[in-house]
């Protein structure tokens, strides 16, 4: 670890359930879903320039830093809150892309949070998540920083506790795309409303998981695997799944012993997203 360095956390997200509930005019499905924030996720690391560009000094493979939902997000904010500094990133990555966990999507709500605060800013979580829903439907979540229920096309946020579990969360590594999942005829669309109250995992489904599994064989073995040891599901449009323990140790057994061609890791259900924990030590020490 180098302790020069501040990192912020960029954790990931499943969604417990997603239901599909029909389709807006513009073609963006209409969603109720549940996202649980976890404890584990990338980090990233901010340092402020006086000059006005925005620096990615670790890129990603196959990802051009100007299409990088980090690089969009600092330029938005930079734009919309008129800021004459610029700043280098770093990026420690280890969500898998395209996974359903959220990983760009929560990169781009760290990034908004952090130069926020590093650029004082002063924009409310609510004009951040306005800003980071022109980059994806996920990022509102993120920035707002808590476990809750969602709907409209995910940006519509009442939070929820969640009894904490732990997560053994699976890559059958292959990549699903959003889009190609969305566009697909065959995905249903027509799930009825539930009301938040009546909330129970095992009354709940992710639409988009036949589907999937159906055309990726790959993850359709691996949640076969995956439910012989506890509840399991798809997140997300996938391709990670997730299933669902009591305890970090029964999690941390499965993964010892996960099908090969699979990666993995554990992770704990948190109420808050660790980034708001890290805003809110900053702000009690300053
Ligand atoms: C459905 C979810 C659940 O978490 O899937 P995952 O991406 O996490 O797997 C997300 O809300 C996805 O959010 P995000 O990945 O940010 O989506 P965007 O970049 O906004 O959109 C990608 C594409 O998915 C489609 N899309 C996205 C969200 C939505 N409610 N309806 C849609 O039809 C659109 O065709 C869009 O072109
Ligand atoms: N910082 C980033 N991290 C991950 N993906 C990014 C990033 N910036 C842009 N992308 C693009 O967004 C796509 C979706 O990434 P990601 O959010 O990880 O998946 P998902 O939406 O399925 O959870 C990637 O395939 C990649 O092309």
């Amino acid at each position: 670890m180098d302790h020069t360095v501040d990192w912020w956390p960029s954790p990931a997200k499943l969604n417990l359930f997603l239901h599909i509930n029909g389709r807006y005019p513009n073609g963006y499905h209409r969603l109720q879903s549940l996202f649980q924030l976890l404890d584990k996720g990338d980090e990233l690391a901010f340092n402020v320039t006086q000059q006005a560009d925005i620096d990615l000094l670790t890129p990603i493979d196959g990802v051009p830093n100007e299409e990088n939902l980090i690089v969009k997000a600092a330029r938005l904010l930079q734009q919309h809150a008129d800021v004459q500094q610029g700043c280098d990133i770093q990026l420690r990555k280890i969500l898998p892309m395209g996974g359903g966990i959220g990983g760009g999507s929560s990169n781009a709500a760290t990034t908004l949070i952090a130069l926020n605060h590093l650029w004082k800013c002063n924009l409310s979580l609510t004009e951040l998540a306005d800003i980071g829903l022109t980059l994806g439907a996920d990022v509102p979540v993120f920035v707002m920083g808590k476990t809750a229920f969602a709907q409209g096309v995910g940006e519509q946020l009442t939070p929820a506790h969640v009894a904490q579990k732990h997560y053994l969360v699976v890559f059958p590594q292959c990549h699903v795309s959003t889009a190609e999942v969305f566009t697909d005829p065959d995905l249903p669309r027509n799930t009825a409303l539930i009301s938040w109250q009546e909330y129970e995992f095992d009354q709940t489904h992710n639409d988009c998981q036949q589907l999937v599994c159906n055309r990726y064989p790959n993850v359709a073995n691996t949640l076969r695997w995956l439910l012989e040891y506890a509840p399991s599901r798809m997140t997300g449009t996938g391709a990670c799944l997730f299933a669902v323990f009591t305890s970090n140790q029964e999690a941390e057994n499965v993964l010892a012993n996960l099908p090969s061609g699979c990666s993995g890791f554990v992770a704990t259900g948190v109420d808050v997203s660790p980034v708001h924990d890290k805003l809110a030590r900053l702000d009690s020490n300053s």
